[in-house]
């Protein structure tokens, strides 16, 4: 058996046309949605991210600003900057770039941010409410992984699913998510003593833990689905995720690749987020 692609390139595209709709009409009432992004030193990988999500952003009709500080910005007049934000009316949507300089604590630039304006949905206050069930953003990363689910039409309902990584910006939210859907869920991590038993009983298993092969094809249930979160490079310097893609793929059912998986729906889903901020504060 050869998995079938979950091609995340192409429903980005699909998803970028539905939000440059709905962008249309909120601009024919008057609101143009804008994107505030605020980059703070010269980590080469962010400065590519953020490149794409203000080219995502003009491609769909919003508007994106793209404000660069140095590396020795303070963290006083970073917070200080995202507090104009919050309170500026034309913009609806406020991401700081991860990861920050280590002078910077990252909790407390994000939980600066309004959770109206939290389009990451990093904020403790979207954490809280993805938790129990009330409207607020979800996370970038997790979110897109569900779409993917949901465009084979996947049902997710009774199913065992395995999350590995308990991060706070993927595995945690993501687990939420899948619970959110009736799944059973199941989070691994590095404490965990046997990866092998819990992921061979997955109809779902969803690799977040930013290390090459953390999925190999023995620990694979035949037919599965595998969603690979993970971006590293390989020896030769190639982008590649946390599973080993050519033998999985003998293996699982679905499977997403890298690249072309995950990366372009999480900064689609930054789009529906932002575009959803614009629509919230409209009304
Ligand atoms: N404020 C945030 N910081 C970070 C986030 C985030 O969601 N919000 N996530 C990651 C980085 N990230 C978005 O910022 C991100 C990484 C990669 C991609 C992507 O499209 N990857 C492509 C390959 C790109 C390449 O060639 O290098 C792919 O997988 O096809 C999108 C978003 C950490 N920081």
């Amino acid at each position: 058996m050869t998995a079938q692609l979950i091609d995340g390139n192409a429903l980005a595209r699909t998803i970028r046309g539905e939000v440059a709709g709905r962008t249309e009409a909120l601009k024919a009432r008057g609101v143009q949605p804008q994107l505030a992004i605020l980059l703070v030193g010269e980590d080469p990988a962010s400065q590519v991210y953020v490149k794409h999500k203000v080219a995502d952003s003009e491609q769909t009709g919003l508007k994106a600003t793209l404000e660069r500080h140095p590396a020795t910005l303070s963290e006083a007049d970073l917070l200080a900057r995202i507090r104009a934000l919050n309170a500026d009316p034309s913009v609806h949507g406020i991401l700081v770039q991860l990861p920050l300089p280590r002078h910077l604590d990252a909790h407390k630039v994000i939980e600066t941010i309004s959770p109206a304006k939290d389009v990451d949905g990093f904020h403790v206050a979207s954490a809280g409410a993805l938790m129990v069930g009330q409207p607020g953003f979800w996370p970038c990363t997790p979110y897109g992984c569900l779409k993917m689910l949901d465009s084979i039409g996947y049902d997710l309902r009774g199913k065992e699913a395995v999350v590995i990584g308990r991060s706070n910006i993927v595995g945690k939210p993501m687990a939420m998510m899948l619970l959110g859907r009736n799944a059973t869920v199941t989070v691994c991590h590095s404490a965990t003593a046997d990866l092998k038993s819990h992921t061979l009983r997955a109809d779902v298993v969803v690799a977040a833990v930013g290390k090459r092969n953390v999925l190999t094809a023995d620990m694979v249930k035949p037919g599965a689905v595998v969603i690979d979160v993970g971006m590293n490079r390989d020896e030769a310097g190639k982008l590649c995720g946390d599973v080993d893609f050519e033998r999985v793929r003998e293996v699982a059912g679905w499977i997403t690749p890298v690249p072309g998986g995950v990366g372009p729906m999480t900064r689609a889903m930054l789009l529906v987020n932002t575009l959803e901020a614009a629509e919230r504060a409209a009304g």
